[in-house]
């Protein structure tokens, strides 16, 4: 059975409606999405479509009302919130638009946490860290606090973080939504960077500058895909390619 045969990510009639103080939110109305190692899809649209919802839902940080996921061909759906919490910590990393970050740790603790909480031994958690935080530009830095560094700064540091355990899916919602433009082009050089690698990427952006780093771009609009567009074969994807890179070392 060839490596595609099971796709990373199969989601199949998600539905999830928010019940706040107002009147409910269909937030995600009846959404399949399938994707494959190796790819970088962008989910754009308006605000309040429901992109962060989706987020949520593919990272088990909300439930759907219907529907179900599959990760690497699991039924998620037989997931307690420990169990949702292990795949977190190992195989889905997670980055958001506000960082984040533990802000009485250390750059250095807050990116070797989630290895030694997955059981990583800690001298080889220390040298992921080393390793990310320098391929990171941010030598010199792991000493700091998270309050000591610049908007990028910090994104960068929760991007560490996020691979530190080499997941097998980053998801990411609005990584750049709090950063000037420089900012953006770094986070989207290093998306790029890591997609380039291997990493498969899921995430959501207003930022069409972001977006166009993807292969894969989903248009989102009031709780439904209203487009899926492949912008480019990828360089995983390319005819003759055979298996994928891995971040794994
Ligand atoms: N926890 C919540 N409780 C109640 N309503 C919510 C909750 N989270 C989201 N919503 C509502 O669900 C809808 C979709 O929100 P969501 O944040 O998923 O959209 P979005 O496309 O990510 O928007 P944005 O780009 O502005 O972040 C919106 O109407 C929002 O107000």
């Amino acid at each position: 059975m060839s490596e595609d045969a099971v796709p990373l990510l199969h989601a199949e009639g998600l539905v999830k409606t928010h019940h706040g103080q107002g009147a409910p939110a269909h937030a995600v109305r009846g959404v399949d999405l399938t994707v494959r190692r190796g790819e970088f899809v962008a989910v754009t649209g308006p605000s309040g479509a429901g992109k962060s919802t989706l987020l949520h839902l593919l990272a088990g940080l909300q439930r759907p009302d219907a529907g179900h996921i599959r990760l690497d061909g699991a039924r998620t759906e037989e997931y307690d919130e420990a169990r949702w919490a292990v795949e977190r910590r190992t195989r889905i990393g997670l980055v958001f638009q506000f960082f984040n970050l533990v802000s009485d740790l250390s750059v250095a603790d807050n990116v070797e946490l989630p290895a030694l909480l997955a059981g990583t031994p800690a001298r080889r958690a220390r040298a992921r860290r080393a390793e990310l935080l320098a391929e990171l530009g941010l030598d010199g830095k792991e000493r700091n606090m998270p309050g000591e560094l610049s908007g990028g700064e910090q994104q960068r540091v929760a991007l560490a973080r996020a691979l530190v355990n080499q997941p097998d899916l980053l998801l990411a919602d609005e990584p750049a939504g709090s950063l000037d433009s420089r900012g953006t082009r770094e986070v989207t050089r290093l998306l790029t960077r890591f997609h380039a690698r291997g990493q498969t990427i899921v995430l959501v952006t207003h930022d069409a500058r972001l977006a166009s780093a993807a292969d894969r771009v989903i248009s989102f609009f009031d709780g439904r895909i209203v487009d899926d567009a492949v912008l480019s074969a990828g360089p995983l994807r390319a005819p003759g390619a055979s298996g994928v890179l891995r971040l794994r070392d």
